[in-house]
């Protein structure tokens, strides 16, 4: 990778409040364009880290970088309640040196343009994050840091936002947002690193994250079936699930071809599935510790992170 793709950085950071390690040696790196997801339950240093990364607070060791300028929404950004959305972004785009027309221009970007001269105190919670958003996408920062954006909001709320990070992506912007919500995470992100108590378990693209793909089939006889699977998968890409089916490591667009190759060999097809990992299983897979290599995984894994 070229190291003028990184937008940010950090090499072994690490930050320790007293006895207590809140970030241990994390190493991450969030590229042009992409949307990064700082994945991790509440606690597990996430704050720490993009306080660090903006440059709000000092690392005990190891280093932080992030391109400039930078547009953050890390804290309740301190609007006043008694003035419109747009007085508000006014106000603030006058102390750092932007004229009111790139105050229409952000306020357009989150769909509150139509919305603008309501007070800030009426808005609805989701109102409020976007108009947070709309501060940091002042002046146009390469990056935009948004720490747990969609916390809080209802399930409406979550999608506009969701919807508005996709569209700030799409218009060039690179997005790092932490939450603890895998499933978000897992519609809407790139890449992902995935924390907990200060560690980073794990950096990777969803997908490559989430392991792979598989099928799964359940046919009789068993054994000739296994033969064909591994025929069709390979030795090692064949595993038997402990309730008796056959799960293929394969494309799901490779389903037709399995049932007619079994079919074909004189065995009956009963079930015959795709399956993807969700990150909820990854996540309960790294931090009991147990191996990634099942994907038959209990879903019932989403109090894992709350
Ligand atoms: N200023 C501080 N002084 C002492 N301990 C702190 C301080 N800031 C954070 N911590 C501790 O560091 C750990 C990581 O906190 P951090 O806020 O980074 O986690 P997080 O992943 O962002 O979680 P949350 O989603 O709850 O904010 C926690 O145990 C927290 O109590």
């Amino acid at each position: 990778m070229n190291a003028h793709d990184t937008v940010a950085s950090t090499e072994n950071l690490t930050k320790v409040y007293g006895d207590r390690v809140a970030v241990d040696k994390v190493t991450m790196t969030v590229r042009r364009g992409e949307v990064y997801g700082f994945l991790g339950p509440n606690g597990a240093g996430k704050t720490t880290t993009l306080r660090m990364l903006l440059g709000l607070i000092r690392p005990t060791s190891g280093t932080a970088y992030a391109t400039s300028p930078v547009g953050a929404l890390i804290e309740g950004p301190g609007f006043f309640p008694y003035l419109s959305g747009r007085a508000n972004l006014r106000t603030l785009a006058r102390s750092r040196g932007f004229d009111d027309a790139e105050v229409e221009r952000v306020l357009e970007r989150v769909d509150l343009a139509g919305r603008g001269d309501d007070r800030f105190k009426g808005y609805s919670l989701g109102m409020k994050q976007r108009l947070g958003v709309a501060a940091a996408l002042m002046g146009d920062p390469e990056l935009i840091v948004l720490d747990e954006p969609t916390n809080g909001l209802d399930p409406a709320g979550m999608a506009d936002m969701r919807a508005l990070v996709v569209d700030l992506a799409r218009g060039g912007q690179t997005v790092l947002l932490s939450s603890h919500l895998l499933a978000e995470v897992q519609e809407i992100c790139h890449r992902v690193a995935v924390i907990n108590d200060g560690r980073l378990l794990r950096e990777g693209g969803v997908a490559e994250l989430r392991g792979g793909i598989s099928i799964r089939v359940r046919a009789t006889p068993e054994p000739e079936a296994l033969a064909v699977a591994m025929r069709l998968a390979g030795d090692d890409g064949v595993q038997r699930t402990t309730d008796g089916a056959l799960q293929l490591t394969l494309p799901p667009d490779q389903a037709p071809r399995v049932t007619r190759e079994l079919v074909s060999a004189g065995i009956d097809v009963h079930e015959i599935t795709t399956a993807e990992r969700s990150l909820e299983e990854v996540f309960f897979d790294l931090t009991s510790g147990s191996t990634t290599g099942s994907t038959t995984g209990s879903t019932a894994t989403k109090e894992a992170v709350r």
